[in-house]
């Protein structure tokens, strides 16, 4: 079963187009890794998928239904946002966080409990956000993003900024929801390696598409990484160029 549906689309700010003629899907139980260099238009592109930016060309297809048209997929989607440090003091527990996934109806316990569980993070449910460490916040998030018990979910750069320990045993729990929970996962990521240890498909974007096939097509093809490589470089010189 297709999942989602990536169809011709492109989306423009005031400055030009951040995403031109993207297309790409993903069938049940896949993990999607979308690569691509900073500002490559992946943050807009899931903008985009989530509802959030309505202003595209294009069509977006998620379980079957066009988004223009219909709302509801959209609740089956859980999200994780490109991670902002949190303050230490920030006075919230790990319950009332995962609290504010829940869409629909009364606050359950059990699903926050469930989702806790999911990421080995119920022990700490009392403590505050704030007082834990990078990786362990992360995985809050994600129980956060899993409380509505999600079909597809949706992570924006998920191990940037946390250490390489804590890191693998993130991507082994990334691998374990995808196996064992079988959930369909699109992540966003600038490790390539981690992205051709667990991902089965690669969507490489740098403002337009330029490849979409099976992981290992894109790993054996020297010519697409190092064109993904000397787009990497000039996004990063064109960064800094401005500082
Ligand atoms: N609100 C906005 N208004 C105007 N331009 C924007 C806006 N948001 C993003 N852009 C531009 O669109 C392009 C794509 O940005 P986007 O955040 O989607 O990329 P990204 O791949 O997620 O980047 P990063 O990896 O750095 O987060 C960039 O050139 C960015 O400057």
């Amino acid at each position: 079963m297709q999942i989602v549906n990536i169809d011709r689309v492109s989306y423009r700010y005031d400055g030009g187009y951040a995403i031109q003629d993207i297309s790409f899907s993903a069938e049940e139980g896949d993990l999607v890794g979308i690569i691509g260099p900073n500002g490559s238009g992946k943050t807009t592109l899931f903008n985009c998928m989530l509802g959030i930016l309505t202003g595209y060309s294009g069509t977006i297809t998620i379980f079957g239904q066009d988004i223009r048209k219909s709302k509801a997929p959209l609740k089956q989607i859980g999200y994780v946002p490109q991670k902002h440090a949190i303050e230490p003091g920030f006075p919230a527990t790990v319950e009332e966080i995962v609290s504010l996934g829940i869409m629909r109806g009364k606050p359950a316990r059990e699903r926050i409990i469930t989702a806790l569980e999911t990421v080995d993070m119920a022990r700490e449910k009392d403590r505050r956000i704030g007082e834990l460490s990078g990786g362990q916040q992360q995985r809050v998030l994600i129980a956060k993003a899993l409380v509505n018990d999600p079909a597809l979910l949706i992570l924006d750069e998920p191990a940037t900024g946390i250490d390489i320990e804590t890191q693998n045993r993130f991507y082994s729990l990334m691998t374990r929801l995808n196996k064992e929970n079988k959930l369909t996962i699109i992540m966003s990521s600038h490790d390539l390696d981690a992205v051709n240890r667990l991902a089965n498909r690669v969507a490489c974007i740098n403002r337009s598409m330029f490849f979409h096939g099976d992981t290992h097509e894109f790993f054996e093809n020297e010519d697409l990484l190092k064109k993904y490589s000397e787009a990497s470089m000039q996004a990063h010189m064109h960064l800094h160029s401005h500082h």
